[in-house]
């Protein structure tokens, strides 16, 4: 097994810190993004309280029963709001589903930015009424820290500290609650049957809360897969192919995936939180020029945030 430095950063050290701790903290991360493409996170705004909060509600969620949820999964919104049933995803590449359930919640916009009319509506749970308020909670809290960790990058990268604010603020995000459900006959899985198949997420930067279960695991440069662990509360942020795409290959997207436990242990749920932090449909991708150059030609062709979600969403089979 390869080994991988995966830094466990201070995000206080960027939000109040000194000239040199906020420098150092950009560096850092920026070396990180650049090498592996994954962090953790403390300090990262989200009490412990809220996070025992979400997953209580989360497991409620996931505890009904299947007709329930089933009223909650609803045609020509690709899974973005609401519920996505047992198998209906798949890691492009792979044949069979991955092994998981999970409900998507997006942007709430408060204030009377024209983008309201963009979004459809999340969706609210009847039936675990506090989960629509807890989750609007952790999305507003993560997306806070997101912006903090972008503007860090925006640093790394040379470029003014609020190059993304204006993108980020009101932009097309999801917060995603995922639920591995239990399997009482692993031996009659199909073989390439996993709880998520080797991927790379589609948008800027993903902020994962809950991976201090065992699980997630990164494909290293050595082609050699690496178990993530986070410390407690501790958040798992990584880089996705919008921002590899925008920084032409500097910062690494990297691949993962969440690996089946050994026999008896498939009969456990495991639950977790990414936050998929993602601009408005408009932000334009094109590879920045300061990441260009004899050494590192341009890579790939203009697209907007928007078209290329919707290439990606068909890719995975959420969009038809
Ligand atoms: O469940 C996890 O730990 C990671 C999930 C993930 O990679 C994803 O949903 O994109
Ligand atoms: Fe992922």
């Amino acid at each position: 097994m390869g080994t991988v430095n995966i830094p466990r950063l201070d995000l206080n050290d960027f939000v109040k810190g000194s000239d040199t701790l906020r420098k150092q903290f950009s560096d850092a991360i920026g070396k990180a993004f650049n090498e592996t493409g994954f962090v953790t996170i403390t300090n990262h705004g989200l009490d412990k309280n809220l996070i025992g909060k979400l997953y209580a509600d989360v497991k409620m969620l996931f505890a009904l029963p299947d007709s329930i949820k089933a009223k909650y999964e609803i045609a020509g919104l690709a899974g973005q709001r609401g519920y996505t049933g047992k198998q209906k995803e798949t890691a492009k590449g792979f044949t069979a589903p991955d092994l998981k359930e999970f409900w998507q919640i997006g942007q709430t916009v408060t204030d009377d930015d024209a983008m309201k009319s963009e979004y459809p509506e999340n969706i609210r749970v009847d039936e675990v009424p506090d989960f629509n308020d807890t989750t609007l909670k952790v999305y507003k809290k993560l997306e806070w820290a997101g912006i903090y960790l972008l503007r860090a990058i925006s640093v790394y990268l040379g470029l003014p500290e609020n190059y993304f604010d204006k993108q980020v603020h009101n932009g097309n995000s999801i917060l995603r609650t995922l639920h591995y459900f239990p399997i009482t006959d692993p031996d009659r899985l199909p073989a390439d049957a996993v709880r998520a198949g080797a991927h790379e997420d589609i948008n800027l930067i993903t902020l994962l809360i809950g991976a201090s279960a065992d699980g997630l695991e990164l494909l290293t440069r050595e082609n050699k897969w690496f178990p993530v662990k986070a410390h407690g509360e501790d958040i798992v942020v990584n880089v996705g192919d919008m921002l590899q795409r925008l920084t032409n290959n500097k910062l690494k997207s990297t691949t993962h995936r969440v690996v089946n436990p050994p026999g008896e242990l498939m009969k456990f749920s495991r639950f977790s939180v990414p936050f998929f932090l993602h601009p408005k449909a408009g932000m334009d991708l094109s590879c920045l020029p300061s990441c260009i150059d004899a050494s590192h030609p341009k890579q790939y062709d203009d697209i907007t945030a928007g078209a290329y979600l919707d290439e990606r969403l068909r890719e995975i089979g959420l969009k038809k």
